[in-house]
């Protein structure tokens, strides 16, 4: 019998039961909440009388309705101005208390994201199936979990039975080889990787990284790269276990101890695609990491990116006619013109934050950029959201909030942020912003906003120089200031 993937041995070990039509029954080991998809779902529950089956396996957290200026000064809720915001943020908070839920509540220092907290309280473990009632779930399969969104209705479901009704996906592996460049993140490994297979590339794939690249990033740069699994279409992306992901959840609060510890390693070590398992793929794609420039999103979709020393696209050498009008509105919403250079793109905002990349390693590596520099004076808002509040925390004994504020950026406290155009961090309508987020749709931002999706590293040094730079054309120096360049030019 020819091996099997990561995914199928996943599947295998969580199925309850399957169906002659496909149809099948799988068993959900941790769901995590947040107060956007989880209102019906209790409600549901209480309407059918019904109380969470496993309350144990349950984790929420509010993120992204919770402002991130001014909280830490009002009590509980009281921060939250948007009406909207608070019924939501409120009826997580009474819907955890009523059922018993544990939940990190907006002044907790737990509070963040719910993929940064996940990871980080180790209550994704390798192994596991994992569920949130967010697309951006794929995140947690960083840690060899299988982990995707699911829809509310399915949310109430799993809090009833722990299980859920699923359709097995096929099998792509991603081998991303070689070593990346200097200044080259796992960002702009996933970007690059959209770029190149398509919004819809991994539709009904589960997508395996592999790879010599995906083995050298740290379990930071790996959520990265399984968070935007989702942007390429692929409702599930799984990294194997190896040292890295052991070492990243050693001592972490829901991780077991002793004994168990020892025996859950052992059995994670078996999270691996066999080595005889190709033939089990039903479609793999390689890059080539040395060939991946630090990324910049031109377009509303974050198939529309290209290197930094690239330009954007002329509509008319697109494809086919249905590429070319695509290219053609998305030039028109973004406000840029054919064949203008990727560094000739100004910026009003620059936001570093999001579930794709708010993590500590993201933090000092925009930190690391932005030392001794100042935010361009046409740079209207520069900020940083951290994922957590212990990324904060971590953050703040490392200093790094003080290189921040000292060069400009707003140090802000942790939740989506202006990822998404749910709370009070917004862009303007025309708008250009540097966004470490994983969406760049019209409005997505806010309405009429204009995102460009890139790494910490190139959002801060945008952030320094006014328009895109080249991180790599930086040095150990960082970002160099507009005066700087404008004397070189
Ligand atoms: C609000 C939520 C349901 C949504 C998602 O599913 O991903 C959001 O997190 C997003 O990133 O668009
Ligand atoms: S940070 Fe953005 S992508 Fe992530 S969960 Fe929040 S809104 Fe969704």
């Amino acid at each position: 019998m020819a091996g099997q993937t990561l995914y199928d041995k996943l599947w295998t070990q969580h199925l309850v039961k399957q169906r002659d039509d496909g149809t099948a029954l799988i068993y959900i080991d941790r769901q995590l909440l947040h107060e956007v998809t989880s209102p019906q779902a209790f409600e549901g529950l209480r309407l059918a009388g019904r109380k969470p089956w496993r309350i144990d396996a349950n984790l929420a957290t509010p993120d992204h309705n919770v402002p991130t200026t001014l909280r830490e000064r009002a009590e509980g809720n009281a921060g939250i101005k948007d009406p909207v915001s608070l019924i939501q943020v409120q009826t997580l908070d009474d819907n955890c208390g009523e059922f018993g839920i544990e939940e990190f509540k907006i002044n907790d220092p737990r509070q963040g994201i719910v993929h940064v907290v996940g990871p980080e309280q180790g209550a994704t473990l390798p192994g596991m199936t994992v569920v949130c009632g967010d697309s951006h779930t794929a995140t947690h399969g960083a840690f060899a979990a299988l982990a995707h969104g699911i829809g509310t209705s399915e949310v109430e479901h799993v809090l009833a039975t722990q299980c859920l009704l699923a359709q097995k996906m096929k099998n792509m592996q991603v081998r991303v080889e070689g070593e990346l460049g200097t200044g080259v993140t796992a960002k702009d490994i996933v970007l690059a990787i959209i770029g190149h297979i398509g919004t819809a590339g991994g539709t009904g794939y589960a997508i395996e990284f592999a790879g010599s690249a995906i083995r050298e990033l740290s379990m930071e740069g790996r959520m990265t790269v399984c968070n935007m699994a989702i942007e390429a279409g692929a409702r599930v992306g799984l990294i194997a276990v190896d040292d890295t992901t052991i070492d990243y959840l050693r001592d972490r609060h829901y991780v077991p101890t002793g004994e168990q510890w020892d025996a859950a390693v052992a059995d994670w070590r078996h999270l691996v695609s066999d080595a005889d398992a190709d033939a089990a793929f039903d479609k793999v794609v390689t890059l080539d990491a040395a060939e991946i420039e630090p990324q910049v999103s031109w377009g509303t979709s974050p198939e529309m990116v290209t290197g930094i020393s690239g330009e954007v696209p002329d509509p008319a050498e697109a494809g086919d006619e249905t590429m070319q009008r695509g290219y053609t509105r998305a030039l028109e919403y973004m406000g840029l013109s054919p064949k203008q250079k990727i560094t000739d793109i100004r910026l009003d905002k620059v936001f570093i934050g999001s579930c794709t990349n708010s993590r500590i390693e993201d933090l000092r590596e925009a930190a690391k950029v932005v030392r001794g520099k100042k935010v361009a004076d046409s740079i209207a808002l520069a900020m940083v959201v951290p994922g957590s509040g212990l990324v904060k925390r971590q953050a703040e004994a490392e200093g790094l909030d003080k290189v921040f504020i000292e060069a400009g950026f707003e140090w802000r406290e942790p939740g989506c942020s202006m990822c998404l155009a749910m709370n009070a961090d917004k862009l303007g309508a025309g708008e250009h912003c540097a966004s470490t987020s994983n969406r760049n749709f019209e409005g997505r931002q806010g309405f009429g906003g204009r995102t460009h999706l890139v790494s910490p590293a190139m959002a801060a040094a945008a952030a320094i120089a006014g328009h895109f730079v080249d991180v790599r054309e930086l040095g150990d120096t960082g970002a160099a200031n507009d005066d700087a360049q404008a004397q070189e030019a």
